[in-house]
């Protein structure tokens, strides 16, 4: 530590002996502290280290219009403004446009790490950049620079240490990447009232009002050490609404729109590159399919703590055959066949499988029935791996590794999920009864008409050719009575 000390000393000396000689210094003061930051985070690498080993979020800008030293001298009270107004004079509050600036960057281009000091260090270093930062307009060109550096050196003593540098540098991290973010890891933005809303009760509690219950979240997740949180700065989280084998999923409140939405993470952290890109199929394909009114609707997806979350549309439930008590009567189950027919044809005219077809991946909101859960979809020509899903639902030629014929997968499972849905009962995971569906032997369904259980035998014919196409379905004359005109 004491070594560290002497150093900066020696070096503190040499260049204010070169700053006294510089006639040009009441001019260029203003430059040489934007130096002087730069420098200073390079050399307070042991309390900003994420921030000097990456570029400022700001060198973008940068890079992009190089600032010519003299036009900065010239042009420096807007420099000034942008910069202590902006990071260092404003109250602690972020409003959403502070949020948009954040966003606007692309962190994951840079490949800037998150930072993750602790909360306690990055207060002080805002105090003290605050007291004297070199651009404040309070501030005489002679005021040197506080140190923020960690070890035991009192802040007066760090201030005669601290270099005074006419180096001419790229002009790199003259507001850190760090900064940005103390600037919004403060407070989280308010909740939004959405005023095309006409029904926001279903919000269940006043997040719109109450400063506490917005912030609760927010803090609690600073509590647990996980740094600044995409998740909990956007989202005012309202409740757990599902849990899969690998994930869980919330309702949560946009801050920004006062929108409700569902975001589902992955419970583990996927610390390795195959894992995220493996996750990343998910959102990938959901991106590409687009907009769909069947398909669960997709908004966006970020990794944060190494764990995938995705922001969907919030649905009101699922079709989970655990959860319904009872059977569903034969208009729903056709309804659903239609609906969930028209999500397939959607997603086979683009390429793709789900692969995962069942009760527990159709939703409803709104009386519309929606295809969700694209964790197992992949390509109908076969260039991506497949891993097929619940083997409950899948035909005997996945069973087999025969790949062929993709999308007619989707249409066994289907079929195989509204003759569970009927029936009221799951279907068997092994033995006689397993493999007899597989075999296109469907038991009657008493009480339902021949029209439809023909058309669900006919979806889990053993022969994947011979079944329905999804244009097909939707094309059978069952339909015709909610075809729209
Ligand atoms: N968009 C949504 N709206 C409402 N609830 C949802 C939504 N997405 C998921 N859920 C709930 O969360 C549960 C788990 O979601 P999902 O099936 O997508 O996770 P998963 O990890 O892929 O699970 P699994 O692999 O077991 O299918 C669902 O069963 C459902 O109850
Ligand atoms: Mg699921």
């Amino acid at each position: 530590m004491k070594r560290k000390t002497l150093t900066k000393r020696s070096y503190t000396k040499k260049n204010r002996r070169a700053s006294s000689t510089t006639a040009e210094m009441k001019k260029g003061t203003l430059i040489t502290h934007l130096q002087q930051v730069q420098h200073h985070q390079i050399q307070s690498s042991s309390v900003t280290s994420a921030a000097a080993a990456s570029s400022s979020l700001f060198q973008n800008v940068l890079d992009s219009d190089p600032i010519d030293p003299q036009l900065l001298a010239e042009d420096v009270d807007e420099k000034d403004f942008i910069l202590t107004q902006d990071f260092f004079c404003t109250p602690d509050y972020i409003t959403p446009d502070n949020q948009n600036l954040l966003y606007s960057f692309d962190c994951n281009k840079e490949n800037i790490p998150c930072p993750k000091s602790p909360e306690k260090v990055n207060t002080v270093i805002t105090k003290k950049l605050r007291q004297v930062h070199p651009l404040s307009p309070t501030m005489s060109d002679q005021q040197p620079i506080v140190d923020i550096g960690k070890d035991n050196t009192s802040a007066e003593e760090m201030s005669i240490e601290k270099p005074l540098t006419l180096e001419t540098k790229k002009p790199q991290n003259y507001v850190s990447q760090s900064a940005v973010f103390l600037r919004c890891r403060v407070m989280p933005p308010p909740c939004m009232k959405n005023p095309y809303l006409t029904d926001a009760s279903e919000v269940g509690m006043d997040p719109f009002g109450n400063q506490r219950s917005k912030c609760a979240g927010f803090f609690a997740a600073f509590a647990g050490g996980e740094g600044l949180s995409r998740y909990h700065t956007d989202f005012h989280e309202i409740q757990q609404i599902g849990t899969g084998n690998f994930s869980c999923v919330f309702k949560v409140l946009k801050r920004i729109d006062g929108c409700l939405y569902a975001v589902k993470h992955s419970t583990r952290q996927l610390h390795q590159e195959a894992e995220r890109r493996k996750a990343l199929m998910e959102v990938q394909a959901l991106a590409a399919l687009g907009y769909h009114e069947n398909i669960v609707g997709y908004y966006s997806s970020w990794f944060e703590n190494e764990q995938l979350y995705i922001q969907m549309e919030l649905c009101d439930g699922s079709l989970s055959i655990n959860r319904s008590s009872e059977s569903i009567t034969e208009g729903e189950a056709l309804q659903v066949l239609l609906q969930i027919a028209k999500a397939l044809k959607f997603i086979h005219e683009r390429g793709i499988a789900h692969l995962d077809v069942k009760p527990d991946n159709i939703y409803f909101k709104n009386g519309v029935y929606k295809l969700g859960d694209f964790g197992c979809a992949t390509l109908l020509d076969q260039s991506l791996p497949v891993e097929e899903g619940d083997a409950r639902y899948m035909p005997q030629e996945i069973l087999n590794e025969e790949y062929n014929y993709l999308d007619k997968v989707d249409i066994f499972s289907l079929g195989a999920a509204i003759y569970e849905l009927i029936r009221g009962s799951t279907l068997p995971q092994s033995g006689y009864p397993f493999f007899n569906l597989r075999e296109g032997q469907l038991p009657l369904l008493p009480g339902h008409s021949l029209q439809l259980q023909n058309l669900l035998k006919a979806m889990v014919c053993p022969d994947p050719i011979r079944r329905p196409s999804a244009k097909e379905l939707i094309e059978n004359p069952m339909f015709g009575k909610f075809r729209e005109i």
